[in-house]
């Protein structure tokens, strides 16, 4: 052992003393990053390696932090989808400790108490709240949804810079409809069936009450609540709190992006401007039609009138073409109903193309492999590029894998899904798919929402944050054919989504920083990018210590 290279030449990480001999020697003088590396990747199954990163977290959240914003491709698919659908299948079963809030509906009465007893108190800026009843596509999972917003809060922390004290995961524990949970003896949650609106209602005024006197400063992420639900809590809470709804204003935003740049190279190849585009809704849920609002949303700020614009959208459901003499329509589903259609019931989808003729296909409908080689097959002969959008989560559930549809389209589809694919290779050329996931737009919302302390989150916030997205492709991204951006740079277009985001809040006139309103454009952005958290751990050479703020 060489005598000059000891004692090891690197401070010891604090609350050390120079002589621990528990630290081995030279221990500090070795990439301990790179070491977790190799643990996380010695695990073979994704459930495994959630939980080992769930165990790092622990020991250590810099240490977690950091590698995750070193390796954020590789890392997010297990954080987030598709894994997080695992953890949150078997949260009951892979349990180990505390690590977000539970409001149980037994806490009716004194909801206000329990949240005082969260450690970071009234810092807390961001909230990601579920009630387990429409977890991913996985259905009602109860008590196990906790993972859900955990992995939403992990993005902030990683993908905006939000100090991770200054978040807050939470599950409302309302009970599940979901028997084999109930009968599960190691199930977390409160055994009894979901109440009634009535019993809900009542729960949810008081919770959201109780949050805004206990975190004064919080944003409030609606997270996979079951549709009605989730249509119904944003509409009731929007203008009264700080909140948004991320399955439908998240994944609304997301998608138009997406969609926008889609139809510019579908369009560079069929010559159709984006006003001849038609938009096929497969899946009418709240991600369905909340997507669609969106599209209706931009298509009238560019000129067309309400009903021009709903002319270009139609939805389709398990029931097939969702049509005005439909008998019976769910609320949400009634704005977008056809009402130029009176042939019989259109339920095959390859018929439903057949009459519609879209240019663009988007899934999301949970209904795996929906899209098959003949739909496919469909789009490509009606369209010289199709854009087709598998969206539902986790690809356990998509509606068609990438090489799937390069191979059924010769490489000419336009892709994207809701959960990673990896790249493809079709007669000797390389085909990158798009993720055409919230994670692109909910940090920068969120972000935007709490810097310049919006009253509310306005249409006009989420729609320029879509469009802010949409208008940050690179010059390679473009060439590369590329809908979203490269995830590496998610901090970077999360700082510029939420530069739009204040703008709007500004125009909008529900800002409360107004001090923001002075600076420019660039002295905004440099702004926002110096309130980006940086994890700072000690116990690797390279440590380094940085500002932390938000
Ligand atoms: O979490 C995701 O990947 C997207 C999302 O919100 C959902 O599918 O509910
Ligand atoms: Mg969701």
């Amino acid at each position: 052992m060489p005598s000059s290279t000891y004692p090891p030449q690197k401070s010891l990480a604090p609350g050390l003393a120079p002589s621990s001999a528990r630290i081995p020697p030279y221990f500090l003088n070795t990439d301990h990053r790179q070491r977790c590396l190799a643990q996380l990747r010695s695990k073979h199954d994704g459930l495994e390696k959630y939980i080992y990163l769930n165990g790092l977290k622990e020991r250590d959240p810099n240490l977690f932090y950091e590698v995750l914003l070193g390796n954020m491709l590789e890392i997010i698919p297990i954080l987030y989808t598709p894994t997080v659908g695992d953890a949150c299948s078997r949260y009951s079963h892979i349990w180990r400790r505390p690590e977000g809030l539970y409001v149980s509906i037994e806490n009716k009465g004194a909801i206000r108490q329990l949240l005082r007893t969260w450690p970071a108190g009234p810092a807390s800026r961001i909230a990601v709240v579920t009630d387990g009843s429409r977890i991913l596509g996985l259905g009602d999972l109860g008590a196990n949804g906790l993972p859900i917003s955990i992995g939403k809060l992990d993005l902030y922390i990683a993908g905006a810079g939000i100090k991770p004290s200054s978040t807050l995961p939470i599950c409302l524990d309302l009970g599940t409809n979901t028997e084999k949970f109930l009968d599960d003896p190691l199930y977390i949650g409160v055994r009894r069936k979901r109440p009634g609106v009535e019993e809900m209602d009542a729960f949810m005024k008081e919770f959201m009450e109780a949050m805004k006197e206990v975190f004064p400063s919080l944003l409030v992420q609606f997270e996979d609540f079951s549709t009605d639900n989730a249509f119904r809590y944003l509409e009731m809470f929007r203008y009264q709190y700080r909140c948004f709804n991320d399955d439908i204003q998240g994944t609304g935003a997301v998608v138009l992006s997406g969609v926008l740049n889609a139809a510019r190279l579908s369009s560079a190849a069929s010559g159709k401007p984006l006003s001849e585009h038609k938009i096929l809704f497969f899946g009418a849920g709240s991600a369905g039609v909340g997507v669609a609002k969106q599209l209706l949303s931009f298509f009238t700020l560019q000129g067309m009138s309400v009903e021009e614009a709903k002319s270009r959208i139609y939805t389709v459901d398990s029931k097939g073409l969702i049509t005005s003499d439909r008998k019976g329509l769910q609320e949400h589903k009634k704005f977008f109903a056809r009402t130029d259609y009176d042939g019989p019931p259109l339920t095959k989808l390859t018929d439903i193309i057949d009459y519609v003729k879209p240019t663009a296909l988007l899934g999301l409908s949970t209904m795996r492999n929906a899209f098959t080689e003949e739909v496919v097959k469909l789009m490509a002969s009606i369209n010289a590029r199709p854009i087709i959008f598998p969206l539902s989560n986790p690809v356990s559930l998509c509606e068609v894998d990438y090489h799937d549809a390069i191979n059924w389209t010769n490489g000419s589809v336009i892709f994207a899904s809701g959960s990673p694919y990896p790249a493809v290779e079709f007669e000797g050329k390389v085909y990158e798919p798009g993720q055409g996931n919230n994670m692109y737009i909910f940090p920068g919302i969120g972000m935007g929402a709490i810097l310049s302390r919006a009253r509310h989150i306005t249409d006009a916030m989420v729609e320029q944050a879509s469009i802010a997205l949409s208008s940050s492709l690179t010059e390679e991204e473009e060439t590369s054919d590329l809908v979203y951006p490269r995830l590496a740079r998610i901090r970077d277009l999360s700082a510029r989504i939420a530069l739009a985001v204040i703008r709007a809040a500004q125009a909008d006139n529900v800002d409360e920083n107004s001090l923001l309103r002075n600076l420019s454009d660039l002295a905004l952005l440099d702004y926002i990018k110096a309130k980006q958290w940086q994890p700072c751990s000690t116990h690797h050479a390279n440590g380094s210590a940085k500002g932390s703020r938000l």
